[in-house]
């Protein structure tokens, strides 16, 4: 008992001592400055008493405590400082060295730093960080207890040491507080400083414990807007059970246990999905967090295998992760300890209803706003979760695109939605979503979409052309603008499979992605459209949200989309984490309308019109055309024979002899006619590759001079066949004798084209709409008045019989 009691006072004594430390460390007042110097969103509440988390920001306690406040997780805690880039020293001297001046010469009173002081100063630094590595040391070896205690990597520190890295340059993250081996992950993923949105999500979300609401421009690094928050929960649990450990002698694993499910990501796309989870991967590499991806198309079996490794954070597509769910998964039935749900590309999610998996999902989550004493019961129902898991469970809803109504946002701050009550069947707003999802009061909505909500070095453009001649200009794009990764956009899996068809007829090397496609090809398609540095993908929607490849640098929109989020996203894929690119939609005359009204959408008047060389259109629709022949008859041949393979199939199975009853002159016609068809096929087949040997001539070429900027990837290719057939032709041909000087192609990327072309080329898009629109209500006006003749005659022509049989 007098044990007992000396254990509970000194307990109380290191806890009065800490909340002391916490006292002096809040009045001070440099911190004070920096803390103020946050970038806060102003959506993000200053005042204590608006914010539910008020009591656990900054909580020590064990019981519903774990968030840490940012004085608490500075350099003292962890011995983690980024030292100042040696520019923002030398600026800061010369600022105080001007200040000092000025002060001086306004004869105001200077308190000179006499030698003593600075020896004085020396000597509380060196005793400050003789401190401080004292404490890093401390931390360091809790770490290395309670990740042995776990069976888990104990160097992982030493790991992340290994390699050089100059710190300064990454000065910029110190703001935000990250663990220590966040901020290394981060560094030796070369990131500089933090995306804005990230710089506005990490405090609201990992050190305020907030639920999110984050939109931001296409690759703006909103993964790890909400990755960095999930992984610093997890490593401040980890170091607060080893520390408590350290302590108290409580066991670590009964804290801290690892091996539970505490992070759901869901992400609309197999691919996103891939790709999330990768790139948490890449920061979690050396903290020992597993993260798994659980999406369609890859076995079950396997699936379930990983996820008896049972990993921390897990991340899926609705429909595998649903199934999984309710055939009684185990780990991923354990969403009682669940910290953080969150919806990426949240209003995907909302769209044509076809996520009726993920209502499921969401309504298997527990209630997350539950009473304490509710709480304290679930607490002891539950055996594997610890006090520090059994906080609120946060809600992060992204997307580049989220448009909230002002209602929901005013709900939010009163504080008055309701979770998984009266609520509409279906999932079909954000708001629903984010309300079903147990979305709290009060949560951050961190807006950083601009009016126009496309990237900011995105150039848009477009051709205007007839639907016919959309392949035509296609094909000019991606030959004489082919530099850098392509990808070309469609609406329909036929205009896919058209396109591809063609421009691989035309020697043009793509790759395709779409819905209907093995997951193992799709894959394949982009690790493909990855390795290849001009490679070009052929995609339906299924690629427009989320995808992030380096290096593309044009998006073609051949089919436009069918709303305005969807260009959005479509563009997104170029101009990602700040590079530039340029988009290009083709427009038909059908496609006007809706060019218009996705203009107005982003409040656009004016659209640049893409710079074309007319001059090469002769050749490319010479090329077009017999491609055009080719793919016509393949088409007929190969469906001829998949018609003949599917009859003879069926005729199999039900153990039937097929006969063939035509005469002999019919088949010697038909033999005949196979014969013709090769023959020409064949001849088209040489005329083409005859011209796309060589590379695309304006009509102005000349074989004398060499104009241009650059060369595309195909006329290189085209320039170093032709250089081997020169030296291997001794005797010389045409081109061998007059000396191999080509080329008259001006543009080298899309981007660089449209940039050069100047101001001048743009179209006024209300005008053009304005046309249109008169010209639809002309047609329809007509086909009105014709309508109206036709019955005005017909009923002319019945009274005119009926009047006959009276008489
Ligand atoms: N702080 C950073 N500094 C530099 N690059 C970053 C930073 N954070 C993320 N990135 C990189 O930026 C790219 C885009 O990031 P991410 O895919 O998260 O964007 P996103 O906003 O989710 O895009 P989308 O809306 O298209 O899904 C990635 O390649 C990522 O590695």
């Amino acid at each position: 008992m007098a044990e007992e009691e000396a254990t509970t006072a000194a307990f109380s004594e290191r806890r009065h001592r800490k909340s002391k430390r916490k006292f002096s460390k809040v009045r001070d007042s440099e911190q004070l400055d920096r803390l103020e110097s946050l970038p806060w969103n102003s959506s993000i509440p200053q005042d204590e008493h608006d914010d539910p988390f008020s009591m656990i920001v900054g909580s020590n306690e064990v019981e519903g405590g774990g968030f840490l406040s940012l004085e608490e997780i500075d350099e003292a805690e962890y011995g983690l400082d980024i030292p100042e880039p040696e520019y923002i020293q030398r600026n800061k001297k010369l600022k105080e060295d001007a200040d000092l001046n000025n002060k001086k010469s306004d004869g105001g009173d200077v308190k000179v730093e006499t030698g003593k002081d600075e020896g004085n100063k020396a000597n509380e630094n060196k005793k400050k960080k003789k401190k401080k590595t004292k404490k890093k040391k401390e931390v360091s070896e809790n770490l290395k207890v309670e990740h042995t205690d776990a069976g888990l990597d104990t160097n992982v520190k030493d790991d992340i040491g290994e390699e050089e890295i100059d710190e300064t340059e990454f000065y910029a993250w110190n703001e935000l507080r990250l663990h220590p081996l966040l901020l290394k992950a981060v560094c030796k993923l070369g990131f500089k400083e933090p995306t804005p949105i990230q710089k506005a999500c990490i405090p609201a979300a990992a050190h305020q414990g907030k639920d999110v609401i984050g939109a931001a421009e296409t690759g703006s690094g909103k993964t790890l807007a909400f990755g960095l928050p999930i992984l610093q929960r997890l490593l401040e649990e980890r170091d607060k059970a080893a520390n408590l450990f350290e302590e108290m002698g409580e066991e670590t694993e009964r804290i801290a246990p690892t091996g539970i499910l505490r992070a759901l990501i869901i992400a609309p796309t197999r691919e996103l999905a891939l790709q999330v989870t990768d790139h948490l991967k890449a920061v979690a590499k050396h903290i020992n967090v597993r993260v798994t991806p659980i999406v369609g198309g890859i076995l079950a079996e396997k699936q379930e295998r990983l996820l008896k490794a049972k990993p921390e954070i897990v991340v899926g597509t609705p429909g595998r992760l649903w199934e999984l769910m309710s055939s009684g998964e185990k780990h991923l039935a354990e969403l009682h300890s669940l910290s953080f749900f969150v919806l990426d590309e949240a209003d995907r999610m909302v769209q044509n209803g076809h996520f009726k998996e993920l209502q499921s999902i969401i309504d298997m989550l527990p209630m997350s706003n539950i009473s304490p004493e509710d709480n304290s019961q679930s607490a002891k129902n539950c055996v594997t979760v610890s006090s520090y898991q059994r906080k609120k469970r946060q809600t992060l809803v992204f997307s580049a695109t989220v448009a909230l109504s002002a209602d929901f946002r005013k709900k939010l701050k009163r504080g008055s939605i309701k979770q998984k009550q009266s609520l509409a069947d279906g999932l079909n707003s954000i708001e629903t979503l984010s309300e079903r999802a147990g979305m709290r009061p009060n949560a951050a909505i961190i807006d950083l979409t601009n009016p126009s909500i496309l990237a900011a070095k995105l150039e848009e453009s477009f051709i205007e052309c007839t639907e016919d001649n959309k392949d035509a200009y296609l094909y000019y794009i991606l030959t004489v603008h082919g530099q850098g990764r392509t990808i070309v956009f469609c609406t329909s899996i036929a205009a896919l499979r058209h396109i591809s068809s063609i421009l691989r007829i035309l020697g043009v090397n793509v790759w395709t992605l779409h819905a209907q496609m093995q997951q193992r090809a799709r894959l394949k398609a982009m690790d493909r459209f990855r390795e290849k540095e001009n490679g070009i993908l052929i995609a339906t929607d299924v690629a427009a949200r989320g995808l992030d490849i380096a290096g593309v640098k044009t998006v073609v929109h051949y089919q436009l989309p069918h709303s305005a989020e969807v260009y959005v996203h479509r563009s997104g894929r170029t101009a990602r984490a700040s590079a530039e690119g340029c988009s290009i939609a083709l427009i038909s005359p059908k496609d006007t309308a809706k060019f218009a009204s996705l203009c107005k959408s982003f409040s656009k008047e004016n659209f640049r019109r893409f710079p074309l060389e007319n001059s090469y259109m002769p050749e490319v629709l010479k090329r077009l055309s017999l491609a055009r022949q080719i793919d016509k008859i393949t088409q007929k041949s190969s469906q001829e024979k998949a018609e003949k393979t599917w009859f003879d199939r069926n005729a199999d199975s039900v153990e039937l002899v097929t006969e063939t009853y035509d005469s002999e002159e019919e088949q010697v016609n038909k033999h005949k006619q196979m014969k013709a068809t090769s023959g020409k096929l064949k001849n088209l087949q040489q005329e083409l590759n005859t011209l796309i040997s060589r590379p695309l001539q304006s009509k102005s070429f000349s074989h004398r001079y060499l104009a241009g900027a650059g060369v595309t990837p195909l006329l290189q290719q085209q320039l170093q066949q032709l250089a081997r057939q020169k030296v291997s032709d001794q005797k010389g041909t045409v081109l061998g004798k007059k000396g191999l000087v080509v080329i008259g192609q001006d543009c080298v990327e899309a981007l660089q084209a449209l940039r050069s072309s100047g101001e001048e080329v743009s179209m006024d898009v209300k005008d053009r709409a304005g046309k249109q629109r008169n010209a639809e209500n002309l047609r329809r006006k007509r086909k009105q008045e014709k309508t109206r003749n036709f019955f005005t005659r017909n009923i002319c022509f019945s009274s005119l019989l009926v009047c006959l049989f009276c008489c």
